[in-house]
């Protein structure tokens, strides 16, 4: 499915913190969004998961206004993997896991061993298995996060949007994840800062700035020096990776 933003506008407190939003993820597209703090990321992608309404545009899931939509239904095609969880309940890591086949169920019927089998499946994709049976509040940082990340998992999205989930994570888990990102047939709109992971990871990257897009295109298209410094006010070198010719930037501290 297709995610798009439709001069998405979004005004909060008399503020506008995100303005003339035109980016779409195709179908299948690994979607990045860099940029500073503060320039909108997690603004635009609270708007994909509801978490925000646009104040003004749309963003269209296969062409269909989200608004029009109930939650539900937009939630059986798009989970997130929201930068703060909010979730301060000592809930089981597997009862955590199955808020996630919620938008699937019709009532409360207790789960099918299909629905255990989905639960399952997702744990051991985020590597939280062998955690099934923790309270979420006794978990580290990294392992809440993949936590989050399982729940997701377990929605079977088609979309999925992810708001700086590498960044618990150690450098084994960053890379089993990026690379679970870009093995799947999903749609990902994923936010960034790491610069040289969104590089390898991403099929495009939008480089946001003061709430819009200053800058759409692939890595390395988008992540040159002159762009750098117009977006973050710093100017890195730019290398090839050795083996995948990926851009790689390098900075003189
Ligand atoms: N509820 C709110 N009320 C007022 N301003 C807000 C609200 N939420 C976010 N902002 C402001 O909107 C701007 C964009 O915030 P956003 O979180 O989208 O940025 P970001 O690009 O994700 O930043 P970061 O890289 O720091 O995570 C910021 O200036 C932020 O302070």
């Amino acid at each position: 499915m297709s995610i798009a933003f439709d001069a998405v506008s979004v005004r909060l407190a008399g503020a506008e913190l995100v303005h003339d939003l035109n980016v779409k993820a195709e179908e299948g597209e690994v979607l990045g969004f860099v940029g500073p703090n503060g320039s909108g990321k997690s603004t635009a992608l609270r708007c994909v998961y509801r978490a925000l309404r646009p104040s003004g545009g749309a963003v269209l899931l296969d062409g269909t206004d989200l608004a029009v939509l109930d939650p539900r239904t937009s939630a059986r095609s798009i989970a997130a993997v929201p930068q703060e969880s909010g979730n301060d309940l000592d809930f089981t890591v597997a009862e955590v896991v199955e808020l996630g086949r919620f938008p699937h169920h019709r009532g409360n019927r207790p789960m099918t061993a299909e629905e255990r089998a989905v639960r399952d499946e997702a744990m051991l994709r985020a590597d939280v298995a062998h955690l099934a049976d923790r309270g979420v509040l006794s978990l580290s940082g990294g392992e809440r996060q993949r936590v989050v990340l399982a729940r997701a998992f377990a929605q079977r999205p088609r979309v999925l949007v992810l708001d700086e989930p590498t960044n618990h994570l150690d450098i084994h888990h960053q890379l089993q994840l990026l690379r679970q990102l870009r093995a799947e047939s999903l749609t990902v709109l994923i936010a960034m800062h790491d610069l040289n992971l969104a590089a390898a990871t991403c099929d495009r990257l939008a480089v946001l700035a003061r709430g819009t897009v200053l800058h759409l295109g692939p890595p390395a298209e988008v992540l040159t020096p002159e762009v750098i410094n117009e977006a973050f006010g710093v100017t890195p070198s730019v290398v090839h990776h050795p083996r995948t010719g990926v851009p790689q930037l390098h900075y003189d501290i």
